[in-house]
């Protein structure tokens, strides 16, 4: 970061906004060190929340010790976490919970096997994002010409990630150890597409999501979007419908009332499935992929913003 901050400046004068992740020094933000980690931290709470738990008493599995995993680590034992360091693989896994603290950490033959067990999987999108958002405060700093100090940085920080927290779906985060399959149909019966929001689902009801589900989201005028969630993706096709609109309406179709923002769905699709999915009628169409998983980013800034 220092090597970029130094060439960029060399041709245009000073500039520490132009990166972030400097040394203190150089323009970076205090704070930094630990805040993936808290990050992480109150990400988990909030998790644990929902399911009426807390972090005190549950015995926890970090797997890396570095930078974000000593200070999870550390934070939790604070709160009266156990924490017990081993390294597992999927088939291994017992927890009931999976925090994405590393960017990406399970992998799709993972995720298929966790997602069977029933492990809830909270996404390293939300789950990490403690160190961006650090990185958004030092170029604010940086382009105020003011340094804050670390206490105003924690602050910041924790208001920042309860904020999300508010926000966060957690039908979105349920829908992770599902296969997904969406249609963003909002344009036929309205003419709108975006922006799209995703209503939450009563508590009590994503408890118990062994059955698949439709979510029926909307713009916040017209509430007429829709998105499927399935768990199986060859659902749909057992319909003998290529119109995944049609097949939803054979289904018990939940009512959700309360808008909130979508901060990222992992998607998985097959290659059959596609027939069903056209990118460019969705809203996310610019990340379709055929084979792929992964999250949606785009409304994250939202949520931080
Ligand atoms: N440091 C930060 O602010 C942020 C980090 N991340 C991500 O979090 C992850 C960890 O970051 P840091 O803690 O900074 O890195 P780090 O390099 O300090 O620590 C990573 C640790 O994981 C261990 N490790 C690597 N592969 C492993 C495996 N398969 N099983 C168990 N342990 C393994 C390494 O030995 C090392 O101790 C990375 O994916 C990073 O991109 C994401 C957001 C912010
Ligand atoms: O420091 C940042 O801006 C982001 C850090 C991050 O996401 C990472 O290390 O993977």
């Amino acid at each position: 970061m220092a090597w970029i901050l130094d060439e960029y400046s060399k041709f245009h004068g000073h500039s520490p906004a132009v990166v972030t992740g400097k040394l203190i020094d150089l323009g970076g933000s205090l704070g930094r060190e630990a805040a993936t980690g808290c990050g992480v931290v109150y990400a988990t709470e909030a998790l644990l929340a929902e399911y009426w738990k807390a972090v005190k008493g549950l015995t926890s599995v970090i797997q890396g010790f570095g930078n974000v995993g000593s200070w999870v680590a550390r934070l939790i034992h604070e709160r009266g976490c156990k924490v017990i360091a081993v390294r597992e693989n999927a088939e291994d896994v017992k927890e009931k919970f999976i925090i994405e603290a590393a960017n990406h950490p399970t992998d799709p033959e993972a995720d298929e096997i966790l997602s069977k067990k029933g492990v809830i999987m909270m996404p390293d999108i939300y789950a990490n994002a403690g160190g961006v958002t650090i990185s958004y405060f030092e170029w604010v700093q940086n382009i105020q010409g003011f340094m804050w100090d670390e206490d105003k940085v924690n602050k910041e920080l924790k208001r920042r990630a309860n904020k999300m927290n508010h926000k966060v779906i957690f039908p979105g985060i349920i829908a992770l150890n599902l296969h997904v399959i969406h249609e963003f149909g909002g344009n036929q019966d309205t003419g709108d597409e975006q922006p799209m929001y995703i209503v939450r689902i009563d508590r009590q009801r994503w408890l118990h999501l062994h059955e698949p589900i439709k979510i029926n989201i909307g713009n916040h005028k017209t509430g007429r979007a829709t998105v499927c969630v399935f768990k199986d993706p060859l659902e749909i096709a057992s319909d003998g419908n290529s119109r995944p609109r049609s097949a939803m309406k054979k289904r018990h179709l939940l009512q959700l009332k309360q808008p909130a923002t979508i901060i990222g769905l992992r998607y998985s699709f097959q290659q059959r499935r596609q027939e069903t999915y056209d990118p460019g009628n969705s809203v996310f169409g610019f990340v379709g992929h055929r084979f792929c998983h992964f999250f949606l980013v785009c409304l994250v800034f939202s949520v931080l913003a």
